[in-house]
């Protein structure tokens, strides 16, 4: 499965692995494939808490090490038909709902996890409902990361789901800096969406962000060559990252700093010094 074979390059690699609750691979199979690695759940909220903290039990149960709550994604624009026939962690709870039988799990967890956003106590009942951290994804302004905080986040992954949900929003890398500005002193700040290639992850480091994660590269390398493919695109950004802090001048993480890259918030800064 895509899932497997993925999470074990990204163990491979000395990665983290998110595992999507939207998967159709049990997280129980995850867990179990990739022993002793470093995994983290990613979770939408549920309208019914009962099928949420059941969710939260079996992710605790299972050893992954953090949940990520996906706060970007408040609408459905995935499910336009009854094609999404195999949630596969998701199924458990087809017991739970009274489901009718031609309906798909696809349409029924659409309906009861998009058909609400998630409010700032739902999020506290979250961080209280777990003893895992809970790291809040899709944050690209700084109010967001301030609210997140405030719900008792333990980090943010400022995010624009790969661009695929809205256009129009800002670059994560634009977004970055603010949100850094903002918690970066309590929070652990990630980011995701355009990481392509080393000069991405080196503007990212350098612009704040502690981790950096991939999507679509990792799953054109699952598509090209399953397990070996995605370990090949990892191994290419980290190696063309090294690259980059070689011909940059940059031995070590810490080296890396926000003076190694010039960004635009520095000629603002400067147009706001001179008027
Ligand atoms: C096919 C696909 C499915 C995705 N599914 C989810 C999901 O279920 N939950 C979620 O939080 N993000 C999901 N994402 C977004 C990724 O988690 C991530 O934010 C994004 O892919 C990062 O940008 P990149 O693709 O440019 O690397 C998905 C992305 C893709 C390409």
């Amino acid at each position: 499965m895509g899932d497997i074979a993925t999470a074990k390059s990204v163990a491979r690699q000395g990665g983290i692995y998110i595992q999507s609750s939207l998967s159709n691979t049990l997280l129980e199979d995850v867990a179990k494939a990739t022993n002793g690695s470093v995994k983290w759940f990613q979770m939408y909220l549920n309208q019914n808490r009962t099928i949420n903290k059941l969710l939260i039990d079996r992710v605790e149960k299972a050893g992954f090490q953090a949940i990520v709550i996906t706060l970007d994604n408040p609408v459905n624009h995935y499910v336009r038909n009854n094609n999404f026939k195999d949630f596969g962690t998701l199924n458990r709870g087809r017991d739970i709902y009274d489901i009718p039988n031609y309906e798909s799990m696809g349409i029924t967890f659409s309906k009861h996890i998009f058909g609400a956003s998630t409010t700032l106590d739902d999020l506290k009942w979250l961080v209280n409902n777990t003893k895992l951290p809970v790291v809040a994804k899709g944050i690209l302004t700084k109010e967001g990361a301030l609210k997140v905080k405030e719900a008792g986040c333990k980090g943010v992954i400022v995010s624009n789901q790969g661009g695929r949900e809205l256009d129009s929003v800002p670059a994560t890398i634009e977004a970055l800096p603010e949100v850094v500005a903002a918690v970066g002193d309590s929070l652990t700040v990630m980011l995701d969406s355009g990481i392509r290639g080393g000069p991405d992850v080196f503007k990212a480091l350098a612009l704040g962000a502690e981790y950096v994660f991939i999507g679509s590269s990792a799953q054109w390398g699952l598509a090209v060559d399953g397990e070996e493919g995605v370990f090949q695109v990892l191994k290419l950004i980290r190696t063309e990252f090294e690259k980059v802090m070689g011909l940059a001048g940059f031995p070590t993480l810490s080296s890396i700093t926000r003076n190694s890259v010039v960004h635009k918030s520095y000629y603002y800064g400067l147009l706001n010094q001179s008027h």
